[in-house]
């Protein structure tokens, strides 16, 4: 059964009213929700394992509904909220993630309380169950660019963390926001003994992003997580993404979020050699065929070999070369030494005498170095939906990132492939309620008028008077990572994965110039570049300018941009 069922099944305006004649005694829930919501929290409870006395069923329900019964995001919610909750705000010039996206909040998952009728509809979230008969969001009719002109905001970007597994990305991560005092003292020494007690004692620093009990367990990064840091000049968001294979989808969904890439190097013996045939090379070639042209290397766990100044400029000089052959230029490349455990030269510089050969940037000082790329302001809008899920402000809230154009209050938007309008309710940024947003920044939209049935993770929002067309075909100019030729292949765009096949090779093209070469060839080989035409099982959102990644057999096979 889907996860919206019960908003679909409801008439909303019918909802609301008989929402006030309900008595204590009828359980909320129908039948088939009250299944998925016994066995989401027999599920949630195994999860959290002995951590389990510390939320009670109540809480693991409000959470549960929040999310649409999904159990995986209901147990990182319910860790970071009751497990290991974060500090309370402080007065650092670091600011904490954003709340709204953080998980429920406590009133928004009263909705279905149906015995509580003189409670207040706005404090229990009920309004927000209104879809289609509360009148439209007022729009201000605001010129958004001259808004921008005029305020000034502080810079914005997002990175991406890659790397191969176990390099330490979510380690160093976890060190960042500790050093920077998002993270305080108290919850990291709790993570670590946590980690001690199950035999992880190594990844109490990475379990401040790892939140997953199976990431946990297992001591991999399995989703992307994003955290938020604010810097004297720039908002950050962090793209944590996991480096095992299985999960490179994942990977490639923060990629395409992202303005610049941390790529992270275990310089320890041997380390650095088998990862440089594994996940480094490929999350270093699918970064920029994502269009990402800035990366930041740190060359990490320094430590281990006693700070080797030697190996250190040996894998800086081997990436170089190969990060060239990757079309990265030299100016747009940084190599940095690191301990991400220790801390050492990611916020403060390295207090380690056999570290004081390196007077260079920090890692934080290379990140303020990074110009986000150019933002497409005056386009139409388009928007990816990262996540959907509820809140008390709306029943349809959206987290993503705005790609192009701009959006405000009371906009009618589009979201493809369903090609159902909603309206912007509010919007916030970097935490605080907003009139307007634009491109380049990390938004949530709380829409109305619109049934959640409609709006799924990598669907796109766009503007209705330009929206953004639906096709089952599309042709790529494709860089190949592998042997190509008609076959099938799975397609990924940010976080949309659809099957389908390579229909035709209609050129060979030139990798400097984009010229035809040869046409129709039989098959492309590694490391040419091809126009290939690509045919869905079904139409999604595209249009020329997306950045695609396709996949086979659990491989990267190709990587390009529409045409
Ligand atoms: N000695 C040392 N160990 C480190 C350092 N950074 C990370 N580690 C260890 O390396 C292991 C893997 O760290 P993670 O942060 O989980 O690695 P990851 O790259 O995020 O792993 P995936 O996301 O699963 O690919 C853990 O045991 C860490 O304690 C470092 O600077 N020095």
């Amino acid at each position: 059964m889907s996860r919206h069922q019960y908003i679909r099944n409801l008439d909303y305006g019918d909802a609301v009213d008989e929402y006030e004649g309900y008595s204590e005694e009828e359980d909320e829930l129908s039948p088939e929700d009250r299944a998925l919501m016994n066995q989401g929290t027999a599920d949630v409870q195994a999860a959290l394992g002995v951590e389990v006395s510390k939320v009670t069923v109540a809480q693991i329900e409000e959470a549960l509904w929040h999310y649409y019964y999904d159990v995986d995001k209901s147990v990182a919610y319910l860790i970071s909220k009751f497990v290991n909750p974060r500090p309370k705000a402080t007065k650092s010039a670091v600011q904490p993630p954003n709340a709204d996206t953080a998980g429920p909040k406590t009133a928004a998952a009263q909705p279905k309380k149906k015995g509580t009728a003189s409670t207040d509809a706005a404090t229990t979230g009920m309004e927000g169950l209104k879809i289609n008969d509360a009148p439209l969001p007022k729009s201000r009719n605001l010129d958004v660019l001259s808004e921008l002109e005029k305020s000034k905001p502080k810079k914005s970007a997002s990175f991406v963390v890659v790397g191969h597994v176990d390099a330490g990305k979510s380690t160093m991560m976890g060190r960042l926001l500790f050093d920077l005092k998002v993270v305080d003292q108290r919850t990291v020494e709790k993570l670590q003994r946590e980690a001690r007690t199950e035999g992880k004692g190594s990844f109490g620093l990475a379990w401040v992003l790892d939140q997953r009990p199976e990431e946990r367990s297992r001591g991999i990064t399995m989703d992307i997580a994003t955290r938020r840091f604010e810097t004297e000049h720039t908002a950050f968001t962090i793209l944590d993404a996991p480096g095992h294979a299985e999960y490179i989808y994942n990977m490639i969904a923060g990629a395409s979020q992202a303005d610049f890439a941390i790529l992270v190097i275990d310089a320890s013996v041997d380390a650095f050699e088998s990862g440089l045939k594994g996940q480094t090379k490929e999350h270093s070639l699918l970064i920029r065929s994502m269009g990402v042209s800035r990366i930041i290397v740190a060359i990490n766990k320094l430590d281990t070999v006693a700070w080797s100044q030697e190996r250190f400029s040996e894998i800086k000089d081997q990436m170089a070369g190969f990060l060239s052959t990757a079309n990265f230029q030299h100016k747009n490349m940084a190599f940095v030494p690191v301990s991400g455990l220790n801390g050492d030269n990611l916020v403060q510089r390295s207090s380690d005498l056999a570290a004081s050969w390196y007077t260079g940037p920090t890692l934080v000082e290379e990140l303020e170095n990074s110009e986000p790329s150019a933002r497409a302001l005056a386009k139409p809008l388009r928007m990816t939906v990262f996540e959907v899920y509820r809140t008390m402000q709306s029943p349809v809230t959206v987290s993503g990132r705005i790609e192009a154009g701009s959006v405000q209050m009371g906009d009618a938007l589009l979201v493809q492939p369903s090609g159902q309008k909603a309206y912007v309710k509010s919007i916030l940024a970097n935490e605080a309620a907003v009139d307007w947003a634009v491109a380049g920044q990390n938004v949530v939209l709380h829409l109305s008028h619109i049934d959640p049935i409609h709006v799924r993770d990598g669907d796109i929002i766009c503007d209705p008077a330009k929206p953004v067309p639906k096709a089952d075909t599309f042709k790529l100019k494709a860089l190949a990572f592998d042997i190509l030729m008609p076959m099938p292949v799975e397609v990924h765009r940010g976080r949309l994965n659809q099957a389908g096949k390579i229909e035709a090779i209609p050129a060979l093209l030139d990798k400097a110039t984009g010229a035809v070469v040869k046409k129709n060839p039989k098959i492309i080989k590694p490391g040419m570049v091809a126009r290939i035409v690509v045919k869905l099982e079904s139409q999604v959102p595209l249009e020329a300018g997306q950045r695609v990644v396709l996949r086979s057999g659990g491989q990267t096979v190709a990587a390009g941009l529409l045409e």
